[in-house]
């Protein structure tokens, strides 16, 4: 299971959040990324963490002023990004051009999906991984896998129907190890999680939670 941690635009240090990950990624052998503030890509990336972007605009190096260039991000370290999150959706159209734009920059990408039809469509524009995230359950204390399980087991099956190539992640809620293993019972190859991690007391302790029952 691929443990992906945004920190969203949360009041977190992104360093010491990416050293703790990086340190129970190394002592577990699992797979753990960290997306952090588009301006703390390097720094987190320079932490030894795997590094992912939580956008990048579906340009390519122009008049775009604002825009988070998918060639920047890799530089300064990621690489992966997420798409179409929940709280910053983009167009279809856009979508299809942010997944060029990171292709083109070698970044891996997950396409983020409210629902199983928005999973088999995201699947259909051939991303690495669709996760989905029903949106009322961002944020809150439980997790996606025992609040609304047919979600993920919906979206599993729609993803294979479209392309099984692409993996299936879901988020919203998770922030302990029986979450994860939840999720993978249902299917999913990953979780997509913020809150747990950025707003915990001792982000370590909860890292090494979330891996302990993959
Ligand atoms: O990107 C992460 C998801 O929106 C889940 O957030 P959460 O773990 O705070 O529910």
């Amino acid at each position: 299971m691929f443990v992906l941690v945004n920190l969203k635009a949360y009041d977190c240090d992104p360093v010491a959040i990416a050293e703790a990950a990086a340190e129970v990624a190394d002592a577990s052998g699992e797979r753990i990324a960290v997306a952090p503030q588009a301006a703390r890509l390097s720094a987190v990336a320079d932490a030894g963490v795997e590094t992912w972007a939580q956008h990048v605009s579906p340009v390519e190096h122009g008049s775009h002023t604002g825009s988070t260039l998918a060639e920047a991000a890799a530089d300064a370290g990621a690489v992966g990004t997420l798409l179409n999150h929940s709280e910053r959706r983009i167009t279809l159209a856009n979508a299809d051009d942010g997944l060029g734009a990171a292709d083109r920059a070698g970044l891996d990408t997950v396409l983020c999906a409210n629902n199983p039809a928005q999973a088999a469509a995201a699947a259909a524009l051939g991303p690495d991984a669709v996760a989905v995230e029903p949106p009322e359950l961002i944020g809150g204390d439980e997790s996606v896998a025992s609040a609304d399980p047919a979600v993920v087991e919906e979206s599993v099956e729609a993803v294979a129907d479209v392309d099984d190539s692409v993996e299936v992640f879901c988020g919203a809620g998770v922030s302990t190890g029986a979450d994860v293993a939840a999720a993978a019972d249902l299917g999913a190859t990953g979780v997509l999680l913020a809150s747990g991690v950025a707003k915990a007391d001792e982000p370590e302790s909860v890292l090494r939670d979330l891996v302990s029952e993959i």
